[in-house]
């Protein structure tokens, strides 16, 4: 038997899964089920990812310990998969005893190589990404403090004696590898990323902490935790059984998909690839690194604080229209806004208007003129071979859209095909021959239109399981989409009781609709908990009323500008600030503006910063704290 392996990331149970996460489950699922209906063996697996500073610091703010913290959020992601029907195989968790065990078991294979050395690390940690970053690959913020370049949130600076994976050596061998296969990482442009950071060359990976202790020690020296992404890459071997369950194992190796997000595509197309060159397994045969579901074109994501609850919408709107949403109006592959009011057009328009009232047509006629049964069908004119015709053309393009993962596109061949038996329908007028009492006629159109319809909604299983099967049931025929697919025509049971119900999607009006909108889920993150200090702590801060008395721009910056500040009985300062694109030094000079008095002086640019105005900011939206009534510069702000 043909067979399948596909992936998900596993999520860090930092906090609540949210429509992010949901989005590539889903898309993993539309996949295994379109696999198995094309009469693959699927093994279909996602899981948690449990170690790690990240973990380590959210199970704290919270009180709890880390365990503790990945068992009630693991359970959660397990719980929505459930809910939200995904029909994954298996869930793996990265605290598993098994888990664990594959994990020191593939370093140690790592070490016997020769590929671990110990050496010492000095260079920026972004925990939120649990990335290693150099000195040359880091951002600045406007106030130069150093950014992670791929989240954008502030670095740790660390310095430790790690052990380290000779990745550099794996250079060429996976410039040889890409080149050898083309289609390795997907989408093109993705993969070119990736080339061009191969053709810089890799530079050596830290792969053991000790400044912490959740996660799994290293088998030579437990001192050392190893590095969470390592533990985390091991996943997609040690749930089908490496270095315990050879059989199990050799079945499902090489994955067939390893579905992700953009952002984590270094992880998967280099490093993952490079580890298991290391132990002399095969590589993965593809990686697809998908965009982000953004609002207002930022990504949505726990930490962001702009997650969206998609248990509230599968509640709203039902589960098949968010998975036909989520495939069919963000582009797979590209970033997409994720919008209440697409959705709802998607399901007026496409969902209850072209699909779910054809059907309803359609069975009113046979309730009416065939006493609820399904007619049967006598001989085809030119129209009737249209249709058959125009089907056998739909389902080449849907496979040849489906392997190459262009799920939106098989989307698109699906309604106009759907818009092609609406139009045979209302061409044919079966209205008109049931009135002339022509039942033979009659009986063939409604019966072509029934057979379409049943095609399409095996085609769509994949992406509405619910109303595709549901489908089977009104048509009175046992849900069989392999045979229905498998048939090239008349595979509809003439004679069956058909059940004519409530339209398979009801519309909603626009208007009325209390949108879901943003639903801010739990906090987790550090850097994003309001964090509770003393009035005490807030009197170290001096602030001042200041005048702004001169302003210029820095030069070879845009983001900054050099003020002279007056704070009456503090004399006159310099402040160098990152307002440039917000203000013109025109307009700020005279303003009274608020600063921080008591800040150590730092450089900007070389140029010296002694303090720190006070400014608002979201989004792309700055402005400028100043007063409300005249009040004279030197002013206390308590
Ligand atoms: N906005 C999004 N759009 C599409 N996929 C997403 C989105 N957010 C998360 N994902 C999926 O989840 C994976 C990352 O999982 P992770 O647990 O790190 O979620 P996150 O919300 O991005 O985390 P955090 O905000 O805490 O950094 C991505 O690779 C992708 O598969
Ligand atoms: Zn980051």
């Amino acid at each position: 038997m043909k067979k399948f392996y596909i992936t998900t990331p596993i999520y860090y149970v930092n906090s609540e899964p949210h429509i992010g996460s949901a989005y590539t489950t889903i898309i993993g699922d539309i996949i295994a089920r379109y696999k198995r209906l094309m009469g693959y063996e699927v093994f279909y697996l996602t899981g948690t990812d449990e170690h790690g500073q990240k973990i380590m610091q959210a199970a704290k703010k919270q009180g709890k310990t880390p365990q503790q913290l990945c068992d009630e959020l693991s359970k959660k992601f397990e719980q929505l998969w459930k809910d939200l029907k995904i029909t994954n195989d298996y869930f793996i968790r990265t605290t598993d005893e098994e888990h664990i065990k594959t994990v020191q078991f593939f370093v140690s294979k790592m070490l016997e190589n020769e590929d671990i050395y110990k050496g010492k690390y000095k260079g920026w940690y972004c925990v939120p990404c649990e990335t290693y970053w150099s000195e040359d690959e880091i951002e600045k913020d406007e106030n130069n403090n150093p950014v992670c370049p791929s989240c954008h949130r502030p670095l740790n600076f660390v310095e430790e004696e790690n052990y380290f994976f000779r990745l550099s050596k794996y250079t060429e061998p996976l410039l040889k590898h890409f080149k050898e296969n083309p289609d390795f990482v997907e989408p093109e442009f993705r993969k070119n990323e990736m080339l061009k950071i191969l053709e810089e060359g890799l530079k050596d990976l830290s792969i053991t902490r000790t400044t912490f202790d959740w996660g799994i020690p290293m088998p030579n020296d437990p001192k050392h935790v190893i590095y969470v992404w390592v533990d985390a890459l091991i996943n997609y071997i040690s749930a089908i059984g490496y270095g315990k369950d050879e059989e199990t194992f050799k079945k499902w190796w090489p994955a067939d998909l390893h579905l992700i997000g953009k952002e984590i595509n270094r992880f998967h197309s280099l490093i993952w690839p490079a580890m298991l060159m290391s132990v002399g397994l095969p590589l993965p045969k593809k990686i697809f690194a998908h965009g982000w579901l953004t609002v207002n074109g930022q990504k949505i994501s726990k930490s962001l604080g702009n997650a969206i609850d998609p248990r509230e919408f599968v509640k709203k709107y039902g589960n098949d229209v968010i998975r036909y949403y989520l495939a069919r109006d963000i582009v797979f592959g590209k970033d997409g806004d994720f919008s209440e009011e697409n959705l709802v057009n998607r399901l007026n328009s496409d969902l209850a208007n072209d699909y779910g009232n054809l059907l309803h047509r359609t069975l009113a006629m046979v309730v009416k003129n065939f006493d609820s049964k399904i007619p049967t069908p006598s001989s085809l004119n030119e129209s009737d071979k249209e249709l058959i015709e125009k089907f056998k053309n739909l389902k080449k393009e849907y496979t040849e859209y489906m392997e190459s993962y262009k799920l939106t596109n098989a989307l698109e061949s699906i309604w106009s095909y759907i818009r092609d038996v609406n139009k045979y329908f209302d061409e044919n007028k079966p209205w008109v021959l049931a009135k002339e009492g022509n039942k033979e006629r009659l009986g063939t159109i409604l019966y072509n239109t029934l057979e379409a319809f049943i095609k399409i909604a095996s085609l769509l299983l994949p992406f509405m399981p619910d109303s595709s099967k549901e489908v089977f049931r009104r048509l009175g025929q046992e849900f069989n989409p392999e045979f229905v697919l498998n048939t090239e025509w008349n595979s509809l049971k003439s004679g069956a009781n058909v059940i004519h119900e409530k339209p398979l999607f009801q519309k909603i009006d626009i208007k009325n609709i209390q949108k879901v909108g943003e639903k801010k889920l739990k906090q987790e993150m550090p850097e994003n908990t309001i964090e509770l200090i003393s009035i005490e702590d807030f009197k170290k801060v001096d602030l001042r009323v200041a005048k702004v008395v001169e302003a210029e721009k820095v030069k070879k910056s845009e983001k900054l500008l050099r003020l002279i500040v007056d704070l009456g009985e503090l004399g006159k300062r310099q402040i160098v600030a990152g307002i440039s694109k917000f203000y013109t030094p025109e307009q700020l000079i005279g303003k009274k503006i608020i600063v921080v008095a008591n800040l150590k002086p730092a450089k900007l640019m070389g140029i010296e910063s002694q303090g720190m105005l006070l400014a608002a900011k979201i989004n792309d939206n700055l402005t400028v704290l100043t007063v409300d009534k005249d009040i004279d510069v030197g002013a206390k702000i308590s």
